[in-house]
C-alpha cells in the first residue's frame, strides 16, 4: 500500500462550510433550477444531504460505485447499483451529480458517461480529476490524501518537541 505524501484532514465544520460553498456556486448555475440530485455513494451522500437542504431539492437518487477497497489503493471499479431510468431521460439535463471528491477521475468518468448532460459537482478535486467536474470548491495536489470526518476519530497527539528530541 503506498501512502500519499501529504495529509489534508477535514473536520465536520470544515466539510459543512465547504459543502455550503459548493451549494452557493450551484445556486448560480442553471439558474439554481435542478430537477434532482444523483449522489455517488457512499462519499457523495454527505454533501448531497447538505446541498439538497440548501437548494430545496427533494428528489435524491443514488448510483453506487466502489473502487478504493483497501484504504488508499484503487482496485477494479464496480457499479453496484445503476441510476433509475426516469432520471436518465434527456441524457440527465438539469440533474446534479454529487460526489465528495474526484481523484483520478475514474469514478467521475464512468458516471458522466451515464448522464452526459448532467452537471457534475464535487467538494474537493485533485488535478487528474479536475477536467471531469463542472464545479468544485477546493483543489488539493495529487500527492495529498483527504481525510474525511466520517473516517476519523479523536486520538492522542504527541507533542511536537518529542519528534525533535535526540
Ligand atoms: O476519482 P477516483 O480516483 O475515481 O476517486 C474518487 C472516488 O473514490 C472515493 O470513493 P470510493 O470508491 O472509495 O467509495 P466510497 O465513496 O464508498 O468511500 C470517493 O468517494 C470518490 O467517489
Ligand atoms: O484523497 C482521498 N481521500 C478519501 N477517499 C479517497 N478516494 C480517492 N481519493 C481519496
Ligand atoms: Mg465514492
Amino acid at each position: 500500500m503506498s501512502l500519499p505524501e501529504k495529509a489534508f484532514p477535514v473536520s465536520w465544520d470544515q466539510f459543512h462550510r465547504d459543502a455550503r460553498a459548493l451549494s452557493w456556486r450551484l445556486s448560480g448555475a442553471n439558474k439554481g433550477q435542478w430537477k434532482a440530485i444523483v449522489c455517488i455513494t457512499r462519499g457523495g451522500l454527505v454533501p448531497a444531504a447538505i446541498i439538497a437542504r440548501e437548494l430545496g431539492i427533494r428528489v435524491i437518487e443514488t448510483v453506487c460505485v466502489a473502487s478504493y477497497h483497501d484504504y488508499t489503493s484503487q482496485g477494479q471499479l464496480q457499479v453496484l447499483k445503476e441510476i433509475s431510468p426516469p432520471l436518465l431521460a434527456d441524457d440527465g439535463a438539469g440533474v446534479l451529480i454529487i460526489d465528495d471528491l474526484t481523484d483520478t477521475g475514474k469514478t467521475a468518468g464512468i458516471v458522466r458517461a451515464m448522464m452526459p448532460k448532467a452537471h457534475f459537482a464535487t467538494v474537493y478535486a485533485k488535478p487528474k480529476g479536475r477536467p471531469l467536474v463542472d464545479t468544485f470548491v477546493t483543489e488539493v495536489s495529487q500527492d495529498t490524501w483527504i481525510y474525511f470526518p466520517w473516517d476519523m476519530g479523536f486520538t492522542y497527539q504527541k507533542p511536537i518537541a518529542d519528534d525533535h528530541a535526540g
